[in-house]
């Protein structure tokens, strides 16, 4: 046992940046992981991949290291119908709130591959993992939910790594899916997600490609020292920073 960090076994000393082809190749899967709804392939996601998709995400950072995710894997075309179900009815209710000019573009929209991924992975929090006080989440009582958001963000990315679609469903009535799963009252549910094979990845998201909605530019969310001062000169580095291109 030792107290110092542990030394890398990719030839880096502790501390080292990673050398600048692995480097790029870890901007490039930030820059180019896609929300996937329609391009997936039948063909099946092998144990050893998924397995490899799973331990990225329980690599996740962890409020107390409390570790409060768990993964409901969904084969069965019948329960992946059930769930389907569930998202048809929420997404007639959603469609219902937006106002009348943006709920046919919101209809033509395609926000869900329940059924067309081979795969579903439910990920769920459970905020009593960490015991009765747990360190970290004394006063943010959502922290077991943002964990298990970092665990489902490396699973996304790893996914695209290996050529693998994630879609993200959220319209959703969480006790519904919950039943349909077994999962108990307690256990919060926090992703539902369609994993498969594409047959390409978009190279912006899709709801900017379809006019839904633009991705904002950083500088605009950049404060400096407090809120609402913008980050000059900060911010025209933010402008030149292109992540695609590793710039
Ligand atoms: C918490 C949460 C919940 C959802 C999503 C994401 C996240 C983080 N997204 C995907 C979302 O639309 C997408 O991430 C953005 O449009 C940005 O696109 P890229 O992910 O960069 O392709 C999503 N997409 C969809 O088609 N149906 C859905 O129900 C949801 N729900």
């Amino acid at each position: 046992m030792t107290d110092q960090p542990a030394a890398s076994d990719h030839g880096l000393q502790p501390g080292d940046p990673f050398a600048e082809a692995d480097r790029r190749a870890v901007y490039r899967a930030i820059a180019t992981r896609r929300d996937v709804r329609a391009e997936f392939l039948p063909d099946p996601i092998d144990d050893a991949t998924l397995a490899r998709l799973l331990s990225a995400a329980h690599h996740a950072p962890s409020v107390g290291l409390s570790q409060p995710w768990d993964f409901v894997i969904v084969r069965s075309l019948e329960t992946r119908r059930r769930i389907v179900d569930i998202f048809r009815e929420a997404n007639e209710e959603a469609a219902a709130l937006f106002p009348a000019e943006k709920r046919s573009q919101y209809r033509a929209l395609k926000l869900e591959g329940i059924t067309s991924a081979p795969l579903n992975i439910c990920v769920t929090s459970d905020p009593e993992r960490g015991g009765p006080v747990v360190l970290g989440a004394t006063h943010m009582r959502d922290t077991d939910l943002f964990s298990t958001v970092c665990a489902i963000q490396n699973l996304w990315l790893a996914a695209r790594a290996e050529g693998i679609g994630i879609g993200w469903v959220s319209i959703l009535d969480p006790a519904r899916v919950k039943a349909a799963l077994g999962i108990p009252d307690r256990i919060r549910l926090v992703g539902y997600l369609c994993v498969g094979r594409v047959s390409g990845f978009f190279d912006r998201p899709e709801l900017e490609q379809r006019g839904w909605r633009r991705r904002t530019p950083l500088a605009a969310l950049v404060h400096d020292e407090a809120w609402g001062a913008s980050a000059d000169p900060l911010s025209q580095a933010l402008e030149r920073t292109n992540l695609a291109s590793n710039s």
